[in-house]
């Protein structure tokens, strides 16, 4: 038996969901987008909607959910968070007039990484797509946010991905359908594979010069075309998919330069929760303290500069004192209120181009664009700030056609009318005043008929049925003039119409239509005049960001009672009074409680702090402020403290917490080596390292071994800025053996069986661990900690009475070696080849032989 065909609905319907298998198709019907078949079961489950049928199609149930096509947009924004991607396909023209079902195309494409709609982002937070690809040793990154139109693109070595993923947070990630990579789970965003040949250099290069309209791409940066060009190829392709057309915002493209930031590996991100507890909250985190900006944008760009903290000095003093500059203006705050007045010009200027902003968001612009003039001037002198306020001129044509087109508050959607301004177009003015004067012209003809004709109860009239008409009751059936036709007849009554009231009657029938179609005319021409000035509204926007993140920390720096750092091009690391502003800011919040302030020194002969001190004590605390205000300091920022100096640094480490991996099957101490590991191997002298407690994930020698070794290493070869905070009393002895070591502690004193944390910091090792107080503290029973007080007095007197042999913890440092001598290596440094004669060399190579066997 034939399968009965599919209906030609369906037909079309599977035609389409061919070209989008691995999407959501949101087909319109009428007023709603329907789903079929998997895409409706799946569409009920995620959305928890009702799952229907809707007859058969070649012998198969047709399974449906629906979705209003006016609520479309809290469903889309599920589920694109759910990381799932949307085609959706429209009706054009008529369904009354087409034969077979009325014509269906995708319009566009939603995916997590893609999104430009201002109901489905984040205003405060930067909606990226990143791709991937690696080949031969090299990783290409290239990433775009469609919304702003920012593109950029960095080629690395294969080991930076888990950190830059850390850094960009990408909403979607693409990836060559072939390739082998790891990337770490559970990050949130979605990951489409897509095929390889798109990540092919050569085509990439021909689309990205299309795109910018340049012969190559060495303007921006790219001399020698790489895996990272490939990849912004491929991205492009993808993104200009979504959108169904060109991407006519995105015209230049930013090559990242390794070194350009300060290095911060993707540990170091998530420890020092700059944008999110490491729980993965919001707040209270440094950008939760920091972000004052008074526009969506500043605040996207203060995320941003907190993941990017400038390496260069000298950009870094710019910024510095442009926030210096704003601290001192007197009225920071009118300042402030008059940025909040800017609306997301970046955002809109992005929807001008894709032809999707609304009324709204141009009656936005044209408010922002107004209100800059008056910011201006309050603006103080300073170098950087001067360059933005070249930036900030609002391009004058823009403003001028704005304030002229789009009404003071238009409507929501063109398709109500209710935008363009009267005066603006002579014949729309003409169309709205057919349909507001209705009114009046009707009362005049009426009073002009009567008077003509000397009837008294002439009426002229509409209904929806009829149209106009003149009633003239039958008693004066006598006075009708020759130019009146019979429209219809009544009972006591006869319907007239004239060729002056026909005339009037369709132009007012079609006014209205005739108005909103012209309206929609007008504005599609309003984006098309827009849209040259695309570029300028992007500079514009990036300037107003900057203003307003500069002004943002002008104001934390008062408000917290912040100073300027200086930096030197030295070996040096110097905070007087350093407070950590995170916990500051919780410890006033909560009971009010001052939070004690710090000093922090380093210098080429003090690289190595060994930190030592009770539980609680605040040595995590302590540790990182210091990278906190480093990392302030390098965006620009004043910073929490009294005074602070700052040398050149290139990177932050951290190996703070112990935190399980078990999505990435790795146990806590393994957690902890691998970082370690990234340290030893990457650190070097202008980096700061935060080591916390390294080797308390294993058994207590093992531990102490490692953490020895490590502090060794750390000393000797990496030579950082290392801040190590250890249990292990027996490291205090490192100062003895090394001048770069100092020993600092945090003291806690015992107070009628209680203990206080002092929180400062101090010169020299600690003098008690206080651990049996700490778990007193925090609720382990009496009678555990009687017990662990017996067996503590026992242990100590062992040790008393076996010089040291027995505890626990001395032992193995007394039997670790003395830092080594090693004669082979001293020999072979000793040599100079030049100077040897073939003889000199035998014998050399004899001794050598000696000293290596020896
Ligand atoms: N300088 C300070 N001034 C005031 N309070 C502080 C200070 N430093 C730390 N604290 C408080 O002490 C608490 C514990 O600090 P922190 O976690 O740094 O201790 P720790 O020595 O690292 O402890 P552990 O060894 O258990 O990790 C903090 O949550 C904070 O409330």
């Amino acid at each position: 038996m034939n399968t009965p065909a599919h209906t030609p609905m369906m037909q079309q319907y599977l035609a389409l969901k061919s070209q989008h298998a691995d999407k959501l198709l949101f087909y319109r019907m009428g007023d709603f987008y329907e789903l079929f078949f998997d895409d409706a079961v799946k569409a009920a489950r995620l959305l928890d909607i009702t799952l229907t049928s809707r007859g058969q199609t070649a012998g198969m149930p047709i399974k449906m959910a629906g979705i209003p096509y006016h609520a479309a947009e809290g469903y889309l924004a599920k589920l694109v968070k759910l990381g799932e991607s949307v085609a959706i396909a429209e009706q054009f023209g008529d369904p009354a007039t087409s034969k077979g079902p009325v014509e269906r195309r995708v319009v566009r494409i939603v995916t997590p990484g893609t999104l430009t709609d201002a109901a489905l982002l984040d205003d405060k937070r930067e909606n990226l797509l990143l791709a991937v690809n690696a080949i031969k040793g090299r990783l290409g990154l290239a990433w775009i946010s469609l919304a702003s139109g920012d593109f950029r693109l960095l080629e690395t070595v294969p080991e930076a991905l888990a950190s830059e993923l850390e850094r960009l947070k990408p909403a979607e990630v693409l990836l060559p359908e072939d390739l082998n990579l790891d990337l770490p789970a559970a990050a949130g965003y979605a990951v489409k594979r897509i095929a390889s040949w798109q990540f092919d250099i050569e085509t990439a290069l021909r689309n990205l010069t299309r795109q910018f309209q340049t012969q190559d791409l060495s303007g921006f940066g790219v001399d020698e075309p790489g895996v990272a060009v490939g990849v912004a190829g491929a991205l492009l392709e993808y993104a200009r998919q979504t959108q169904c057309g060109a991407l006519p915002h995105v015209n230049t493209l930013s090559v990242e330069q390794a070194g350009q930031y300060l290095a911060l590996d993707a540990a170091t991100r998530r420890n020092l929760e700059l944008t999110e507890t490491i729980r993965g909250e919001p707040a209270p985190t440094l950008f939760s303290l920091l972000d004052s900006c008074a526009t969506a944008m500043g605040s996207r760009l203060m995320r941003h500069w907190l993941h990017h903290p400038l390496r260069n000095q000298h950009k870094v003093v710019r910024r510095r004192d442009a926030v210096a500059a704003l601290v001192e203006v007197h009225d920071l705050e009118g300042l402030r209120a008059q940025l909040g007045e800017i609306h997301d010009i970046e955002r809109i200027a992005a929807r001008v181009a894709l032809r999707s902003a609304r009324p709204r968001d141009l009656s936005s612009l044209r408010d922002s664009l107004s209100a800059l003039p008056a910011l201006l001037p309050q603006l103080p002198a300073n170098a950087l700030l001067d360059e933005l306020a070249q930036q900030l001129q609002p391009p004058r044509e823009v403003v001028d056609l704005l304030a002229r087109a789009v009404m003071d508050e238009p409507s929501v959607v063109i398709r109500d009318g209710g935008v363009i301004r009267s005066g603006f177009h002579a014949e729309l003015d003409e169309l709205r005043a057919i349909q507001t004067n209705h009114g009046d012209f009707l009362l005049a003809l009426e009073a002009r008929e009567r008077e003509r004709t000397g009837i008294p109860n002439l009426r002229v009239e509409y209904n929806r049925v009829h149209g106009f008409y003149i009633e003239i009751t039958n008693s004066h059936g006598d006075k009708i003039p020759d130019d009146y036709r019979r429209r219809q007849t009544l009972k006591n009554a006869e319907r007239y119409i004239t060729p002056e009231l026909k005339a009037f009657e369709d132009k007012a029938l079609s006014a209205q239509e005739r108005s909103l179609a012209l309206e929609k005319a007008l504005y599609e021409g309003l984006l098309d005049a827009l849209a040259p000035a695309v570029p300028t509204l992007q500079l514009l926007a990036q300037a107003v960001a900057g203003l307003d993140v500069l002004a943002c920390l002008a104001e934390r720096a008062r408000v917290l009672d912040w100073v300027a750092p200086s930096f030197r091009d030295e070996t040096v690391l110097s905070i007087e009074a350093g407070r950590h502003p995170v916990v500051e800011q919780q410890l006033r919040d909560g009971a009010g409680e001052a939070f004690i302030a710090n000093d922090l020194h380093f210098d080429a002969s003090r690289k190595l702090l060994l930190i030592t001190g009770p539980n609680m004590g605040g040595k995590s605390t302590y540790m990182r402020q210091a990278a906190l205000i480093v990392l302030l300091a390098q965006i620009g920022s004043f910073v929490p403290a009294k005074a602070a100096t700052i040398g050149r640094l290139d990177r932050i480490f951290t190996r703070i917490g112990a935190s399980d991996d078990l999505a990435g099957g790795r146990s806590t101490f393994m957690v902890e080596m691998t970082e370690t590991a990234n340290i030893l191997n990457n650190a070097g002298e202008h980096a700061l390292v935060l080591m916390d407690e390294v080797g308390r994930g294993t058994s207590t020698f093992d531990g102490l071994a490692l953490a020895w070794a490590i502090a060794r290493a750390l000393i000797e070869k990496n030579r950082s800025y290392t801040l190590f905070a250890t249990h292990y009393f027996e490291l205090t002895r490192l100062a003895i053996e090394y001048q770069q070591v100092a020993n600092v502690h945090l003291d806690a004193v015992e107070h009628k069986d209680k203990i206080v944390f002092l929180h400062s910091v101090e010169e020299g090792p600690a003098s008690q661990s206080y651990g049996l107080q700490v778990a007193q503290l925090a609720g382990v029973p009496r009678e555990t900690i009687r017990q662990a007080k017996r067996y503590l007095t026992e242990l100590e007197n062992q040790r008393a009475s076996q010089a040291g042999q027995g505890d626990l913890f001395a032992a193995p440092v007394l039997e670790l070696p003395e830092p080594e001598t090693n004669p082979l290596q001293d020999k072979l440094l000793a040599i100079d080849p030049d100077s040897l004669t073939p003889r000199d060399a035998l014998d050399l190579l004899y001794e050598l032989s000696r000293l290596a066997r020896a």
